[in-house]
């Protein structure tokens, strides 16, 4: 931290939120969601059926009940199955390429892409992306590439009933199309974290939900 600086990278939070913020408003596919809380954008058609059909039956392999830093599954914040997919294979390294280009940025900032799998009475309760810094385990992310920047979430199946993306500030609720890619910048345009984007994956009430996402940091990840 420089003594300009009031969080944690924030400088870098802003530069990046410039960057991307210039590249998505050059490209005519990109679709704002207007609001008065924070950045967030939809892409339609991110991914063909055949890709999300894939990327669904890698999930079905890798997913496990996921866990969170300080609350974990058996609390029932989160209580979907998720998992990394593998970064070296190569249609999972197409796809994680394709969304770094789209926001442009350097792909060793991102984290490996994450799939997750919701099955009925599964949600992921309202949360923020970035990492509170006054927690214990800051210290490690610190050290993992930094603050998270920018989230990249595509939704990959029609789910029957339920399962949309509230943002709970905002009072929109996204409702899962297959192939429709949401990103939004956690920061606000000065890079502190921005409250604005706290959002949460509603209870699936009939099918499943499946959903890939990939986080950006501020530095290079490991
Ligand atoms: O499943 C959703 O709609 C939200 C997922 C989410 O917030 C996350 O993975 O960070
Ligand atoms: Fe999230």
């Amino acid at each position: 931290m420089t003594a300009a600086e009031t969080v944690p990278d924030q400088q870098a939070l802003a530069l990046i939120g410039e960057k991307v913020r210039k590249r998505l408003a050059a490209d005519p596919g990109v679709y704002p969601i207007e609001n008065s809380h924070c950045e967030l954008f939809a892409i339609g058609n991110f991914l063909s059926p055949v890709e999300c059909t894939k990327l669904c039956a890698m999930i079905d392999e890798v997913a496990r009940p996921s866990s969170l830093h300080e609350l974990d599954y058996a609390s029932g914040f989160r209580t979907s199955y998720s998992g990394d997919l593998d970064p070296h294979e190569s249609f999972v390294k197409g796809i994680s390429r394709r969304i770094d280009d789209l926001l442009g940025l350097d792909s060793a900032i991102g984290e490996a892409v994450q799939g997750q799998r919701y099955l009925p009475g599964q949600q992921f309760q309202p949360h923020n992306d970035w990492f509170y810094t006054s927690e214990k385990y800051w210290q490690l992310e610190k050290a993992r590439g930094g603050q998270r920047s920018w989230t990249a979430m595509a939704y990959l199946n029609e789910v029957e009933a339920g399962g949309g993306t509230h943002f709970t500030r905002i009072g929109i609720e996204i409702e899962p199309k297959p192939g429709v890619l949401l990103i939004w910048n956690n920061a606000l345009p000065d890079g502190r974290p921005n409250e604005g984007t706290m959002h949460a994956g509603m209870p699936v009430l009939k099918g499943a939900k499946y959903v890939i996402t990939k986080w950006y940091r501020t530095r290079q990840w490991r």
